[in-house]
């Protein structure tokens, strides 16, 4: 064992620390350690610094990791956690994944102080979130209905919804029920109705490959299971462009060895959308999920993904 705790790099919203502390807790019980042996390091990303601008125009993902890894890759801090929804498909030189958490509820939860569901909102009401998946699948449930842009974090956007900037907004339930916020969503959209983010519910811890010390502290903590179906997701999403700007979706589910995939794809407008379902061997998780992404491809044509803004 090294001199000093094992440091947790973490970014400093309630969503991050709850995260940080749950891996903290996981490793004091999977290694009976004790109060110092494990700490949390706050960092703040360019993410958090940079507030008013759409996420998608800042250059996308790795904006709320880049700091993070950085401090891994200089030993500031062995293990890092993230939403791994957030994590790109190509993860920096010499970072891996060295745990995925056990899932988390996947779906996105609905909360409007104006109606149950999403089909239930009058006509023309406004839905902000900054999420062009959630923008797009809105649209192409309710046409009508008008998306705004909606930044900042779990807590900003519920108090701009008090404030009545939107009518209704969507957010991850898993995070809702991380924060002890569940009670604040009207209800739950099935994955029929909103397909999820890739990875959405899970969570990753990553280290510096090649540090065994720190893979085997972490190796109790992984979820097999998780880490197929998130596998499987993010092959489809690198397949099909990995950008924050183009709305994508995926979900795969896995029971008794055998996984369903979904997946698709909106013009952000959500008035085209090309989806896609197959099932097969969790054991070729991977090869699903990209060929789930090049058979999307060949059904969007040449001309969709080219043709997004
Ligand atoms: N993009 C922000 C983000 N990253 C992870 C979560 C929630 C937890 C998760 O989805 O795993 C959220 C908030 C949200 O989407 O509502």
């Amino acid at each position: 064992m090294p001199a000093g705790p094992h440091l947790i790099g973490t970014r400093g919203s309630p969503l991050a620390l709850w995260q940080a502390r749950h891996v903290r807790e996981c490793l004091m019980d999977a290694h009976s350690l004790g109060e110092g042996d494990v700490d949390l390091a706050v960092i703040t990303t360019s993410g958090d610094r940079i507030q008013d601008q759409p996420l998608r125009d800042l250059g996308g993902k790795g904006l709320f990791t880049k700091e993070i890894d950085e401090a891994l890759l200089r030993g500031d801090v062995a293990l890092a956690v993230h939403s791994m929804k957030d994590l790109p498909t190509t993860l920096p030189d010499r970072l891996s994944i060295a745990a995925v958490l056990p899932r988390a509820d996947v779906r996105d939860a609905f909360l409007s102080p104006k109606a149950a569901s999403l089909m239930e909102l009058p006509p023309g009401a406004v839905v902000g979130t900054s999420s062009l998946r959630r923008g797009a699948q809105v649209k192409r449930r309710r046409p009508d209905l008008r998306v705004i842009d909606f930044r900042g974090n779990v807590e900003t956007r519920l108090r701009k919804l008090d404030e009545g900037v939107a009518d209704a907004t969507l957010l991850a339930m898993a995070g809702l029920d991380r924060l002890g916020l569940a009670s604040k969503a009207a209800s739950a959209l099935s994955a029929d109705e909103m397909l999820p983010a890739v990875a959405q519910g899970a969570i990753a811890v990553l280290a510096r490959t090649g540090d065994e010390e720190t893979h085997a502290l972490l190796a109790p903590l992984n979820d097999p299971d998780t880490e197929t179906a998130v596998t499987c997701e993010r092959a489809f999403l690198a397949r099909l462009d990995g950008s924050c700007r183009t709305p994508i979706a995926g979900l795969a589910e896995i029971a008794d060895g055998i996984l369903r995939f979904r997946g698709l794809i909106l013009s952000p407008g959500g008035a085209e959308w090309h989806d896609i379902e197959v099932t097969g061997a969790a054991a070729n998780a991977e090869a699903l999920g990209r060929d789930a992404g090049d058979e999307l491809l060949v059904r969007a044509g040449p001309n969709f993904l080219a043709s997004l803004p």
